[in-house]
């Protein structure tokens, strides 16, 4: 069949996952029956109405929230039955782009991007002081690398969390929203960079988003509706 694009490797395999929450007569299940392998190098955006379970599927991926019942095989590692330790180290191949960005006040756009980075010191310093100037240069930021959060708009702000969440060159990049506070210009700059990663460096991206500009540029569009896949195709975008 013709694809679009070469297709990469799975690196993130979903099969019969079911989630709940809650206990007793307040038990509400929100996944049922999911199966999904998502293809490394490739854009691959959730959509769905609000409740539709984007969200708590993203975090079980994300080893962020313990998966109870099928499996989720992220890497080739089996989440389900994981410890916490196990999805804390798991979790250290991953970049998190969550709406919340919790930069550290004190700190400025590129001090805070340093934070994204697991090793310090030596060369790996000067190394990560030049990836995070250029990351945060592609998305905008080129004047404001000194400056602190309280200096800087909610976009802004955002657009730094991003460069921490991308600077330690993360194998598998998972987003909520990512672009709901941009405006169109960044929101396009932040798009092409996370498929840029996946293209040039076999990133895999996985977005939570409904943002229209993102769909034109996504390889793979998934929709949920209450806690079901219900579509799932492929897109002919170019870049
Ligand atoms: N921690 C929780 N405890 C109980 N119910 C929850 C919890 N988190 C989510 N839910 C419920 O699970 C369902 C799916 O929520 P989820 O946040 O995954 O949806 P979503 O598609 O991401 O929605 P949105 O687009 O509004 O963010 C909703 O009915 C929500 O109320």
């Amino acid at each position: 069949m013709a694809e679009p694009h070469d297709v990469g490797p799975v690196s993130l395999a979903v099969r019969g996952l079911q989630h709940a929450f809650g206990l007793g007569e307040a038990r509400k299940q929100v996944l049922f029956d999911i199966d999904l392998d998502i293809h490394a190098g490739e854009l691959t955006v959730l959509m769905g109405a609000s409740g539709s379970g984007k969200t708590t599927l993203l975090t079980l991926v994300a080893a962020l929230r313990s998966v109870e019942q099928g499996s989720v095989r992220l890497l080739g590692q089996e989440l389900c039955g994981a410890s916490e330790a196990q999805r804390v180290q798991m979790r250290r191949q991953l970049g998190f782009i969550f709406q919340a960005h919790n930069l550290h006040e004190s700190l400025s756009a590129l001090q805070n991007v340093r934070l994204g980075l697991a090793v310090h010191g030596g060369e790996a310093a000067q190394a990560w002081a030049q990836a995070g100037r250029h990351l945060l240069a592609q998305l905008g930021l080129a004047e404001r690398l000194h400056h602190v959060p309280a200096q800087l708009s909610g976009g802004q702000k955002q657009r730094v969390a991003i460069a921490r969440a991308l600077v330690g060159n993360p194998v598998v990049v998972l987003a909520d929203e990512p672009t709901a506070a941009l405006d169109r210009e960044s929101a396009l700059q932040v798009v092409h960079l996370l498929k840029a990663l996946a293209r040039e460096r076999g990133t895999t991206v996985v977005m939570v988003t409904h943002d229209s500009k993102v769909l034109a540029l996504a390889d793979r569009i998934i929709t949920m509706e209450q806690g079901r896949l219900v579509d799932d195709r492929r897109s002919a975008a170019g870049f």
